[in-house]
């Protein structure tokens, strides 16, 4: 039979059960599917990421991020699976492994009890590696944020939604973006408001935001964006949102140490939020660091 039968990657609509709403990406809303083709539901659980064309996002950007998560493949990145062309080929779907436990933001909520600062760091250190292995393609994520990680097990997260990464030119250290769509700011690195310059050294400034994030248990009351506004003040007009935030960043503020945070970790944050992105430490030696606390950590266990 023709080979297009035999290509695992290629997903017929018909076959495609929508079962229900997973969450937003950039981009486009996530749904539940069973792709069932013996119709007996027997079929597997996939994640449908399915494009949903406004101002910012073209056909085009989604093809970009199809195609980059399709060469991935790292364990602490979500798998590709493959893609759905929908009739008249009009648009289309990227197919994904279905992650059972959902984001980490949920996963936190729910289970801020027996999640200890170990595990923190277990899950800091998978993101991590999945970001060295992103920089050894040249990748930078830019949308870097614990709503972007998804919980595969207890003990496993893999990154996520790949709508705004983009490939560094061979020629360049940085990427300049130029139509800055919805930009998750608060995540930012100063050089990425001031000067829209993204870099493997602003993804780690977002890490270290990631590592904010963990360390306060995901709480919407503590999330950065609400910080970040709380030392603003509310004064939205003048001068503008991400001005006033590169001001307070240029004026050495920074998120504050999370409650009951161990000054190690804090004081990780603080090297991905170095202002001159020169002086960050790289993905590599963020990871040693981890390892190290977490050897700490085993030998005296915390009480
Ligand atoms: C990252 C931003 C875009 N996005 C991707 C996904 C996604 N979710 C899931 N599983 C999931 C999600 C939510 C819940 C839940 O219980 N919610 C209350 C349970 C399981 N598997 C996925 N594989 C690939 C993408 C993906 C969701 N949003």
């Amino acid at each position: 039979i023709s080979p297009a039968q035999h290509d695992q990657t290629l997903f017929e609509e018909r076959h495609l059960r929508y079962i229900h709403p997973l969450g937003k990406g950039n981009f486009g809303s996530v749904e539940l599917c069973r792709y069932d083709p013996l119709g007996d539901n027997t079929g597997e659980l996939v994640a449908v990421k399915k494009l949903q064309p406004n101002k910012q996002s073209t056909l085009e950007d989604f093809k970009k991020e199809v195609k980059t998560l399709s060469i991935l493949h790292c364990d602490y990145i979500v798998k590709y699976r493959g893609v759905c062309y929908s009739t008249g080929r009009l648009s289309m779907s990227l197919v994904m492994e279905y992650l059972p436990n959902g984001s980490l933001i949920g996963y936190m909520e729910n289970n801020r009890h027996n999640v200890t600062p170990r595990r923190m760091l277990l899950f800091a250190s998978q993101i991590c590696k999945g970001m060295e292995y992103l920089q050894t393609l040249r990748y930078v994520h830019r949308d870097l944020a614990a709503r972007n990680i998804l919980v595969a097990s207890e003990s496993l997260v893999k990154i996520a939604d790949f709508g705004l990464t983009k490939v560094i030119p061979c020629d360049k250290e940085y990427y300049r973006v130029t139509q800055p769509g919805e930009s998750p700011i608060f995540w930012y690195a100063p050089e990425s408001i001031n000067e829209s310059r993204f870099s493997h050294k602003s993804d780690v400034w977002s890490f270290g935001v990631v590592l904010h994030e963990l360390f306060c248990y995901c709480d919407t009351n503590s999330n950065p964006k609400r910080l970040c506004m709380q030392e603003i003040g509310h004064n939205v007009q003048s001068p503008s949102i991400s001005m006033q935030l590169a001001n307070i960043l240029k004026n050495n503020w920074r998120l504050p140490a999370p409650p009951n945070c161990q000054p190690k970790v804090y004081n990780l944050m603080k090297q991905c939020w170095v202002y001159n992105f020169e002086e960050r430490p790289c993905f590599s030696d963020l990871g040693n660091q981890i390892e190290t606390i977490m050897q700490d950590e085993r030998e005296s266990p915390k009480g």
